[in-house]
């Protein structure tokens, strides 16, 4: 079954209301945007672990530290001023999925 022929009950939208096959058809198509995105999200974050993976080596190679503390500060900040204070959560997540937890 694709998205366009999912059940109305999986979009949540009332099957007796008036404009609810529009709806659904809208929901539909917004998911399967949704799905493509979180997909390109999911590709993006795991090729950033692989390159700050490199970062890791590089450093711990020539006898440096595993992390960077003020560079995490800087990479929070770009997450919050392009997201607002929420984008701290998401960077610290980020941070966390690419060099472990602290
Ligand atoms: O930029 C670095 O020095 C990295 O090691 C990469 C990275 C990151 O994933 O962005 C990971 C760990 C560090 O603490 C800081 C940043």
């Amino acid at each position: 079954m694709n998205a366009t022929t999912a059940p109305a009950s999986s979009t949540c939208v009332p099957s007796d209301a008036p404009g609810a096959a529009e709806a659904n058809a809208v929901i539909a198509g917004a998911r399967e945007r949704i799905d493509a995105l979180d997909a390109e999200i999911i590709a993006l974050i795991r090729r950033r672990m692989a390159v700050s993976d490199e970062v890791k080596q590089a450093r711990l190679a020539v006898g440096g530290p595993r992390l960077a503390l003020a560079r995490e500060m800087e990479i929070l900040a770009t997450y919050r001023d392009g997201l607002g204070g929420d984008g701290t959560t998401i960077a610290m997540t980020v941070l966390e999925l690419c060099r472990g937890k602290l």
